[in-house]
């Protein structure tokens, strides 16, 4: 390998670790009942006081996953959300004189299904850090511009609440993303749709009510990636329930093929990968995620 190559992922590492600490405080510290979401870390640095923000109208994409441990296919889901909604691509909804859209990889501290298991938090957040410094170096806006407006702001949050609705909410009384100027685009694999829609989440009346006036309400998207597998079905069909949805939600929801490098990737693999030693698996990270996996001894 390249020395300079060697000499910049070190210093990825020395510039991320020393974050541990402050990533610890922040998860202990999160309120887990009222409305709740924290940005841990932001590329670049955001402007402080969040007062001083621009009030023009502004697009988020979110993806929010347990990144036990972050893969390509997040990386590839961020990046085509981002390529997206960029103004330059005329976008329903987007104005052309709109912010370009900024990405939140947003840690879920607490599952809807799945029981805690390792990695630690600090850990996923560090990885999280180094998936967003590959998401910068990878961008380029649709048609490109040359500029450094071409480069995407990225936050790193936190969040206790498992379900979208409660996401949603938390996120639109945030300071940096206030509801009446923030577009919400929820990236989600196909899998996650079905559990979205599905009412057993909903109790107690177990209606999509809430889903309405919170994550589906004002100009909110869904943007959907395709998964096929033998649970969820072939790409045709995933496009048919799509299309076969009511239209209050059919209408909010974009549905997309993912990039081919996607295929077959998950964190669950890697895991497995990992521990069974097989040297495959770090074709599913990017390579600062691979090297902190390593280094750290995670998911042995
Ligand atoms: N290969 C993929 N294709 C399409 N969507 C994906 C893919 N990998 C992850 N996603 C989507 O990204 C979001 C966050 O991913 P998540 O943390 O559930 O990853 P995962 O790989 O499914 O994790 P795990 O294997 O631990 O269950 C989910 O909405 C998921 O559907
Ligand atoms: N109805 C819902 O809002 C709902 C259902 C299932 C999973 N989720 C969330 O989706 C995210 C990804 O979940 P998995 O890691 O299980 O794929 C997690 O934050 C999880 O809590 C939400």
């Amino acid at each position: 390998m390249d020395a300079a190559v060697v000499v910049e992922e070190e210093e990825a590492m020395h510039r991320i670790r020393p974050l541990l600490p402050s990533f610890r405080t922040a998860i202990s510290s999160l309120s887990t009942t009222t409305p709740s979401l924290e940005i841990v870390k932001s590329f670049p640095p955001r402007p402080t006081p969040s007062s001083s923000l621009s009030q023009k109208q502004r697009t988020v994409c979110i993806l929010d996953s347990s990144f036990n441990p972050p893969t390509k296919a997040h990386m590839h889901l961020a990046l085509q959300a981002l390529r997206k909604y960029h103004p330059n691509n005329n976008e329903e909804g987007v104005e052309e004189e709109e912010d370009h859209p900024s990405l939140l990889l947003l840690l879920a501290t607490t599952n809807a299904d799945k029981p805690p298991s390792p990695a630690a938090y600090e850990h996923r957040l560090a990885m999280m850090c180094l998936l967003a410094e590959e998401i910068h170096n990878t961008y380029s806006p649709p048609s490109p511009t040359g500029d450094s407006v071409g480069i995407p702001q990225i936050d790193i949050g936190i969040t206790p609440h498992p379900r979208f609705i409660d996401k949603s909410t938390s996120l639109s009384l945030h300071p940096l993303f206030p509801s009446q100027l923030t577009r919400q685009v929820w990236i989600l694999g196909y899998d996650t749709l079905i559990r979205l829609l599905d009412p057993k989440y909903y109790p107690p009346h177990h209606t999509l009510a809430d889903l309405h006036t919170s994550l589906l309400s004002s100009h909110n998207k869904i943007l959907v990636f395709t998964r096929p597998d033998e649970k969820y079905g072939t790409q045709a069909s995933q496009h048919e329930y799509s299309n076969s949805l009511d239209i209050t939600i059919s209408q909010k929801v974009d549905m997309i093929v993912p990039h081919e490098d996607v295929n077959g990737v998950s964190s669950t693999n890697v895991r497995n990968g990992v521990k069974s030693g097989d040297q495959g698996w770090e074709d599913g990270v990017c390579k600062g995620v691979g090297e902190w996996i390593v280094n750290e001894g995670l998911y042995l």
